[in-house]
């Protein structure tokens, strides 16, 4: 039965030049190393157990395991059974504990804005991560009809008309599901209070939209939602960080000035929603900064050659850089954070998705996140 489940686990995958046998599975790897070398009437056997989250048996103690047995005289047939003895005790050990291991989460998941960049990069993370992607995406009038392939998935474009409906039938079809929301600037409201009518748990990523009336839509209907302008973990973490700075040390900047150049792929409808969320920690630092100073660059020439954004990043990348000086100009300081591609807010959007999930089945009082609570709380990879 051990064994049974050991191989079910793990699958040979080589013998190395040493006689080792590598078994492999998504979990981790285990060497085991029957190296009968005989000096006098020694045999050694060694083996050696290497195993990665989540199961986590030798995180505590002894990662590699050695065991020496001695030997008088032992039949051949003596010495399989006892080395099949050992190894199923082994195999059994190994067996309990991932039985006991946690289970990954997994739950129905619908993308709205597929047909966008972070849309698709969001999809296919969550196809990765094993979540069930739901074949049904809110686009535009223009996108409507239209099947996109996700993940390996068709999936079903609709424009606005009859959204009420489809989204209620997702729902019943598929219960404790998830939206996560990449859109446009424009559709923030309306889409985040169809969520809220409905019912139904959603991560914003979207920017931009009236952000306060986006809370109060939330906070009425009591929704569970994560919503965020930045999906990043490290950029959240920075942004944490100036937050406590900003609660720390209100008005250590007072007197400076601050330039604020952001730069983002030529399609970005709105001025980055994480410049003015760090504007803001600024603000409380005692800067005195309107977001209508932010520099948006959009133009890719300007970005390759005054930027220094690369070439195949022009179609996605977020590079922010803030500048603050000193009254008298002899202090300065300089943050950057300079994003290419989308991955890492594709990552973060199904950290917070499944973050979302947790606090849904266990019936959080909380009710509003934004991403530094999924980060502080340990749930972001
Ligand atoms: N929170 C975060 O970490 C990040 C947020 N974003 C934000 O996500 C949003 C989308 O960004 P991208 O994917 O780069 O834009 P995109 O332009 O590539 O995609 C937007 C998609 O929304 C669709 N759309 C247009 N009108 C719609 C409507 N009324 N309802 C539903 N969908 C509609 C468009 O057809 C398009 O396919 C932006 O607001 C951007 O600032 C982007 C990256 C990271
Ligand atoms: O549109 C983007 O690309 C991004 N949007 C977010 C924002 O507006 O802050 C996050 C990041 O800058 C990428």
């Amino acid at each position: 039965m051990a064994s049974l489940s050991f191989s079910l686990l793990f699958r040979h995958s080589e013998t190395t030049r040493r006689g080792a046998s590598r078994y492999s599975s998504n979990r981790g790897q285990v060497f085991i190393v029957q190296e009968e070398s005989r000096k006098g009437r020694k045999i050694v056997q060694i083996m050696v157990l290497v195993l990665q989250n989540p199961i986590v048996i030798f995180r505590q103690g002894n990662l590699k395991q050695t065991t020496f047995f001695r030997s008088q005289r032992e039949s051949a047939v003596v010495r399989k059974k006892r080395l099949l003895k050992a190894n199923l005790s082994m195999c059994s050990s190994i067996t309990e504990k991932v039985d006991k291991a946690p289970q990954k989460v997994t739950f129905p998941i619908v993308v709205n804005g597929c047909t966008g960049k972070m849309g698709k990069a969001v999809a296919e993370a969550a196809v990765s991560a094993g979540l069930k992607l739901v074949p049904v995406s809110f686009s535009s009038s223009e996108e409507s009809g239209r099947v996109v392939q996700v993940g390996g998935m068709d999936v079903k474009v609709h424009g606005p008309s009859g959204r009420e409906g489809i989204l209620a039938s997702v729902c019943d079809e598929f219960p404790n599901v998830i939206v996560v929301d990449y859109t446009v600037p424009a559709a923030v409201n309306e889409n985040a209070e169809l969520y809220c009518k409905i019912g139904v748990p959603f991560v914003m990523g979207t920017t931009g939209g009236d952000r306060e009336r986006l809370f109060k839509t939330v906070e009425d209907a009591k929704v569970y939602a994560v919503i965020s302008p930045q999906m990043g973990k490290q950029v959240v973490a920075f942004l944490a960080t100036m937050e406590n700075m900003a609660k720390e040390f209100p008005g250590a900047f007072s007197g400076y000035s601050l330039e604020v150049i952001e730069s983002h792929q030529a399609s970005k409808l709105d001025t980055s929603g994480t410049a003015k969320a760090v504007i803001s920690c600024f603000q409380k630092l005692g800067v005195s900064f309107e977001v209508d100073q932010i520099q948006q660059i959009r133009d890719p020439k300007m970005q390759l050659q005054m930027v220094g954004v690369p070439e195949e990043h022009l179609s996605g990348h977020a590079f922010h850089m803030y500048h603050l000086t000193s009254p008298d100009q002899t202090v300065s300081f300089e943050f950057q954070h300079n994003v290419c591609g989308r991955s890492i807010y594709a990552e973060g959007s199904i950290d917070a998705a499944i973050f979302l999930h947790k606090k849904v089945q266990s019936n959080a009082d909380k009710r509003i996140y934004n991403m530094i609570d999924v980060l502080r709380e340990g749930n972001m990879r």
